[in-house]
Formats: structure tokens, C-alpha cells, sequence
């Protein structure tokens, strides 16, 4: 008898045995494949893990699967290795982990398309007739005659031929051809030249060529405008003349226009690219083109690290600090670390790159497991800029901004420049206070004040997404001296366009940019030249490359200053880096003007007086003395209850459970309140694995976890494990 072990797509941490479909020949089912299973009242479809012959015991009733739902297995096995390993490491259900690598619609149940593309063919009719029976319309003749020639024929093909639409619609009502779906042919991929390479750019290529056979992990950590890309897309070249695939992962789809611009420039081939902004459709045509290795570049963001592929030969990780690679919720991963994983399944490159690596990556390198590449200088013309603090306490701010950086802002204007002001804040106000009584709006669902949108008149929590009218007076005391404390990017906006009110102005956050059209459009209008003041969030720090942008203007620093993370000083100094490194990319230099009222502030002094590496090398000093991440290992296993006490129970219980068998040298902390206790009218309670070995701190989060799931909960709670948790909250 033979017995299908599968995974399903529920939270359960464990795999459910089925018998094989009705009529299903034990030759054909294989590892990978889908099937449709009967699961409680429901149908689920699961993914077949392991088919196991003549198993001893058959005393149990195990149900029948009702389908098998794909012939050939859709996943390669190295990525059911790893769909396996990230739900073993990240302490997730598997089900849920290889749900995660199907498009929606395979991960549904749905049947298997292949990729196909609609062209013409001709029917038995057309085929039988004889030359030059259409003499009298030479268009559709010439069309007959290249489907007799060709076969069936992409819509595409036959238009770059000349062949148009009217001729083959007069076939097809004359019964002589048809449209027909057909398999696009394996496209062969070929590069441009690239630009010459500099002297470390040189240097770092060759040695990654040297070594892109196999499994290798590499750290290109380049000063921003050194020409990393320009090394990845050099380096992808090398990979698709070896007749292999590439993947690269960027942190977000407000970088992809660019980004996949200069691919496309570069690249004669089809790249298929993978982001949450797609359709359903457009998706599983990109997963399906990387999949069949039609596309030989894969582009996209985190989810993109399970896209299945032939023969992947690299996989590059751009921007490889960026915490966007972690997902926050659910299959809590990160990207980043999943994609040297696969490299080393796969048996491939890995490049990760960065102006600002992250401590965990600079870690890996300087210990030697990484080869670590460095570009020191800026590539072309660019000089990096210079940083300057503007002392801001007791000066006159309008909009948070002090007189100094409205008048440089003026001068670089004159200079016919441009000017990237950063505030990582948006909406008008963060506070909306009562000056009679005192009365602050309140998130009535989180611990968090609300935002003001004033074009909107609406006050809005940035936490859950409450919004509400504001209010034409205090709801406590009928006063009507309602104040705002604080900046936001559109009060800023509207001071900014009071002031030069002949200057474009472009304010990008994600109230104003919704869309990867809307990035788009912006960056083609900033790179004509024109002067321009572009005012935004981190949405705007990152990666972009703005030529006529001379000044950067940081109107809040403080607001990074202080953080009550541990990776609150290591965030400050890469944003601070990466929004300073947008100034003086071409010949016109650069100034960075950075605001604040804390000026001797160790963190801002770090950045001013050393290199990003330098002041790295000290926050690694640190981190090893504290015992922290990349030293030390962590682990948080949280709650989430309609009720504090219960859910801080809940951990508490779950703590002495496991409390005797905990391995040694791992210290447990808490449970102690979420630093946002309240959010979405839930309160949230987490208790922290701590550990100097990471297969210590892995093993007891297995064992909480393990307790856990026995554990009764109530409806009203929910748990949740973050392995290597990015964020404390
Ligand atoms: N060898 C080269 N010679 C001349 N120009 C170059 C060279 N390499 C790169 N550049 C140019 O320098 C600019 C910056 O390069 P690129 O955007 O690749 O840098 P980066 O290191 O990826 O930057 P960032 O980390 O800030 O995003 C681009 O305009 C690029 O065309
Ligand atoms: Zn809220």
C-alpha cells in the first residue's frame, strides 16, 4: 500500500497522510506535485511532501486524496529543500511555507496553465490549398504563405513580419486560419556592452567571475554611486552567457522603474519580474516564464526568493540591509537569508550588495564566511557630499524647516539645481492636542496618536488604518483652540510651495505615490533636469539616482535619533547614509544639511566623523560586548488577545512549562508588554529568546513552540514565533 504524506495550507505544524486518488498509479506521483484533498467539510489543496511504499502499520483510516492535480511536479526539488529548511528554521508550517511559493491561483487548486501566447495557425483547409489561389489579395497570400511556412506563429512574430491583423481576420472568415495558443520558444539572452569598469569595479567583477561556479556568497559593499549595479548587471552577463539563469531581489516596488529600466537597456531578453503591485494574471505568467526558464532574469521584491527556476546561476540581493526583506506577519522570513540558503542548494552565486550592509551581513564577511568586495569611491564623475549639521535649537522653524535650509534650498534653485528634502513623516501633523484643556486625538484601537490629513480634514491612525472626521472642536471641553504639534510632509509641502511658489514640487510618501506608474512618471519628470524641489519619505532614499540633485536637506533628525531598539543606532546610520548619498551623483557636487536639536548626539557624530564601514565596525564592537545580534541570536514568541492579562498568561504559563527544559546558556526574557502594547484594539505581550549560540536559542524556541501548540488557547488569542526578529514590536 502506498501512502501520501502532504502538507497543507493550514497553520497545523505537521503533515497529514491520504491515500492515493482513485485510479492514480504509484509511478506518478512524486514529491512537489499538487493534489486536492478532503480536509474537515472542506476541500484543501496540498502539496505531496513524501510517498511512502508499504508503510508497517495500516491500521488506521486514512481518507483517499480525490486528485491528483499536476502531472509533472511544478517545484524543483531544491525548492522543496528550501521551502522545507525555512519552515524547519523559521519554526513555520509547511503547508503554509510551499503555499507561499505557488501564484494564488496553483495555490487554490486551480489547474496548471502553461505559459502560452496567442498567435495563428491554419486550419486543414488553409493547409490543403493550393499556391497562388489568393492572388487576387496579396496580403492575405503573404500571410498563408508564412503560416505554411512557420507553423503556428506568435500574433507578435507576425507583426514585426508585416503581417497585420485585417489579412488573418479575412483567412479566419474564410475558414483558411485560426488564432491558436502557442508555447513561446525558449529565448536565448544576450547583453550589451557595459560601461568600463573602474579600477575596483574591475577588481571585484573578475574575482566573482572567478568563483561563479558553485556555491559562493559574496559582500559588494560599494559607498552610494560607486556602480554596484553596474557590477550586478556585468556580472549577470557572465551568468546568462553561461547559459543560466539570475534572480535579483530588490527591497521594494518604488525602486522597480529604475531598476528594471536599466535592465531592460542592458538585456536582450525576456525578464519576468515579481512584485505584490501585479495582477493575479501578470504574476503567474512571470512565475511560470521563470519557472519554464523562458525568462532568463528574474526580477522582484521578498516574495520573489521562491520564484522556481531551471538553472538559477545567481542570485543578486540589492540593497541587502533593507529590512523590507523580512516579512513582518505570517511566514515571518527573511528574504535575504533564504537567498543564500538557496545558493547554497542550488549550488550558485550569491551577491549581496549594499552602500550600508546590515551588521549580520558585514559580520558573515569580515569572519570570512562571505568574500568581501569594497568600492571606495564614487564611479563617474560624483563626489561623495559633504555632511553639515544645522544647530536648529532656538532658531526659528516654519514647517520644521529653519531659515539656513529654506535659503540653501533657494540657492540651489538659483543655481538652476535641484533639492532632496527627507522627512520620514507624513500626512500634515502628528499631534492634534487641545490648548484650552489639554485633550490629545487618541487611536481609539491603539496605543498611538492620530495623524493629521488636513486636505482631507481627517484625522488617520498609522498603526491600523482607523480614520475619522476631525473634529471642529475638542470633544472634551468644546473649545475650539485645537493645535498641531509636529511636521509632516504636507504641511512641509505647503510652506515649501507658499515660498517658491514658482518651483516644481513633487512630495513623495505613500499617500501621494500610489503605484509603480506613479514612481515612474515622477523619476522621468526629476531626471529632465529642470530645478525642482522633491520633498518625501524613506520612499525617496532609496536607490534612486537623480543626476541634478546637489542638495539634501534632512529636516527631522532627531526623529532617528532616538529609537528603543537595539537597531536604532544601525537604522539611523544607514538611512542617514543612503538620504546623503542622493546628493552630487554628476559633476554639480553635493551638500547634505542635516537638522537637529541634538548636535553632539553620538550616532550623528558617528556618521560625520567616519565612513559608513568605520562607524559599522563600532556598532559590531558593541554588539559583541552586549551579546547582540550578529553575536548573539534571538528569538520572540509573542502573543496577541482581546486581553492583556490573558494573553500575557498565556506566555507566562507557556514559560514555566518549558522552563526545566531549556538548554543551556539561553535566557528568557519577559513575558513584558509589546513596545506598542494596543494596536488594532488587540493587545500584544512578547516573551524573548536570548542566547549566545544560535542552535541553542533555535532549539528552545522549538520547544516553546512545541509546548505552545499543545497548550488550549481561547478564540480570542492568537501566537506567533519570529526567528532573527527584525523589529521589537
Ligand atoms: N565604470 C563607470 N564609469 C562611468 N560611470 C559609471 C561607472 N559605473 C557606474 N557609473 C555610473 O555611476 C552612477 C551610479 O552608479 P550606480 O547607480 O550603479 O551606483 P550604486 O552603487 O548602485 O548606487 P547606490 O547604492 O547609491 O544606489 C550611474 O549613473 C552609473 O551609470
Ligand atoms: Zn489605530
Amino acid at each position: 500500500m502506498t501512502i501520501l504524506r502532504l502538507a497543507l495550507p493550514t497553520p497545523l505544524r505537521a503533515l497529514f497522510d491520504y491515500l492515493p486518488p482513485a485510479g492514480s498509479q504509484s509511478a506518478q506521483l512524486r514529491p512537489g506535485q499538487r493534489l486536492s484533498v478532503p480536509f474537515g467539510h472542506r476541500e484543501l489543496c496540498g502539496v505531496l511532501v513524501e510517498v511512502m511504499a508499504d508503510p508497517q502499520s495500516t491500521d488506521f483510516e486514512l481518507k483517499q486524496a480525490s486528485e491528483l492535480l499536476d502531472p509533472e511536479p511544478l517545484l524543483p526539488k531544491t525548492l522543496q529543500k528550501l521551502c522545507q529548511w525555512a519552515a524547519d528554521y523559521y519554526q513555520h508550517p509547511i503547508g503554509e511555507v510551499l503555499a507561499a511559493a505557488f501564484p494564488t491561483r496553483l495555490r487554490k487548486g486551480n489547474p496548471h496553465r502553461g505559459l502560452t501566447i496567442p498567435g495563428w495557425q491554419l486550419t486543414t483547409q488553409g493547409k490543403g490549398l493550393g499556391e497562388g489561389a489568393l492572388g487576387r489579395s496579396p496580403r492575405q497570400a503573404e500571410a498563408l504563405a508564412a503560416l505554411r511556412q512557420q507553423g503556428p506563429t506568435s500574433g507578435q512574430q507576425l507583426a514585426a513580419a508585416g503581417i497585420k491583423r485585417p489579412a488573418l481576420k479575412s483567412l479566419q472568415d474564410k475558414g483558411l486560419a485560426e488564432p491558436c495558443e502557442i508555447s513561446p520558444a525558449h529565448c536565448h539572452a544576450s547583453a550589451r556592452p557595459g560601461l568600463a569598469l573602474n579600477n575596483e569595479q574591475a577588481q571585484a567583477l573578475q574575482a566573482l567571475i572567478a568563483t561563479s561556479e558553485g556555491f559562493s556568497c559574496h559582500l559588494l559593499e560599494g559607498v552610494t554611486g560607486s556602480g554596484k549595479t553596474e557590477v550586478y548587471l556585468q556580472l549577470i552577463a557572465h551568468c546568462l552567457a553561461q547559459g543560466k539563469q539570475a534572480l535579483v531581489l530588490i527591497p521594494e516596488i518604488g525602486l522597480t522603474p529604475q531598476t528594471l529600466a536599466r535592465f531592460e537597456q542592458r538585456f536582450d531578453t525576456d525578464i519576468a519580474v515579481l512584485h505584490s503591485g501585479l495582477g493575479e494574471v501578470q504574476r503567474e505568467r512571470a512565475w511560470e516564464a521563470a519557472r519554464t526558464g523562458i525568462a532568463r532574469i528574474v526580477i522582484g521584491t521578498r516574495s520573489a526568493v521562491l520564484t522556481p527556476m531551471v538553472d538559477p546561476g545567481l542570485i543578486v540581493v540589492d540593497e541587502e540591509h533593507d529590512s523590507s526583506f523580512k516579512q513582518q506577519d505570517g511566514f515571518r522570513y527573511s528574504a535575504r537569508d533564504v537567498a543564500v540558503k538557496r545558493g547554497q542548494l542550488e549550488r550558485c552565486q550569491v551577491l549581496l550588495g549594499s552602500a550600508t550592509p546590515s551588521l549580520e551581513t558585514l559580520h558573515n564577511a569580515l569572519q570570512g564566511r562571505y568574500q568581501h568586495h569594497r568600492l571606495t569611491e564614487r564611479a563617474g564623475s560624483g563626489e561623495l557630499p559633504q555632511l553639515t549639521v544645522l544647530d536648529v535649537r532656538r532658531q526659528p522653524l516654519q514647517a520644521g524647516l529653519s531659515e539656513a535650509l529654506v535659503k540653501a534650498v533657494g540657492d540651489t534653485l538659483a543655481r538652476g539645481e535641484q533639492s532632496l528634502l527627507f522627512l520620514n513623516r507624513r500626512g500634515f501633523a502628528p499631534t492634534v492636542q487641545c490648548h484650552d484643556c489639554g485633550w490629545i486625538a487618541d487611536c481609539n484601537h491603539c496605543d498611538a496618536r492620530l495623524t493629521l490629513h488636513r486636505r482631507q480634514r481627517r484625522l488617520r491612525c498609522h498603526h491600523c488604518g482607523h480614520s475619522e472626521p476631525l473634529p471642529g472642536s475638542c470633544p472634551q471641553c468644546r473649545s475650539e483652540q485645537l493645535l498641531t504639534q509636529g511636521v509632516g510632509t504636507e504641511q512641509a509641502e505647503e510652506f515649501l510651495r507658499q515660498r517658491f511658489p514658482d518651483t516644481a514640487l513633487y512630495r513623495v510618501d505613500s499617500d501621494s505615490m500610489q503605484g509603480r506608474e506613479a514612481m515612474q512618471a515622477l523619476v522621468d519628470q526629476v531626471n529632465e533636469g529642470q530645478p525642482c524641489i522633491l520633498l518625501g519619505t524613506q520612499m525617496l532614499t532609496k536607490g534612486h539616482h537623480f543626476p541634478a540633485v546637489s542638495l539634501v536637506g534632512v529636516i527631522d533628525m532627531d526623529a532617528l535619533l532616538f529609537s528603543g531598539d537595539f537597531r536604532g543606532e544601525e537604522r539611523a546610520a544607514q538611512l542617514l547614509t543612503q538620504v546623503a548619498g542622493r546628493a552630487g551623483r554628476a559633476d554639480t557636487g553635493g551638500q547634505v544639511l542635516i537638522q537637529t536639536h541634538h548636535p553632539e548626539h553620538p550616532c550623528l557624530q558617528g556618521t560625520l566623523s567616519q565612513t559608513y564601514h568605520e562607524q559599522a565596525l563600532a556598532m559590531l564592537a558593541e554588539r559583541l560586548e552586549r551579546n547582540l545580534p550578529p553575536t548573539g541570536n534571538l528569538a520572540l514568541l509573542r502573543s496577541d488577545c482581546t486581553d492583556a492579562r490573558q494573553g500575557e498568561h498565556f506566555l507566562q504559563t507557556l514559560r514555566h512549562n518549558a522552563q526545566r527544559q531549556m538548554p543551556a546558556g539561553v535566557a528568557l526574557i519577559g513575558p513584558l508588554p509589546a513596545p506598542m502594547q494596543r494596536r488594532a484594539g488587540r493587545f500584544r505581550a512578547q516573551l524573548l529568546i536570548h542566547g549566545g549560540e544560535r542552535a541553542q536559542v533555535h532549539r528552545a524556541a522549538r520547544l516553546l513552540v512545541s509546548i505552545a501548540q499543545r497548550q488550549k488557547v481561547a478564540r480570542n488569542l492568537s501566537w506567533s514565533v519570529d526567528i532573527d526578529p527584525q523589529d521589537m514590536f
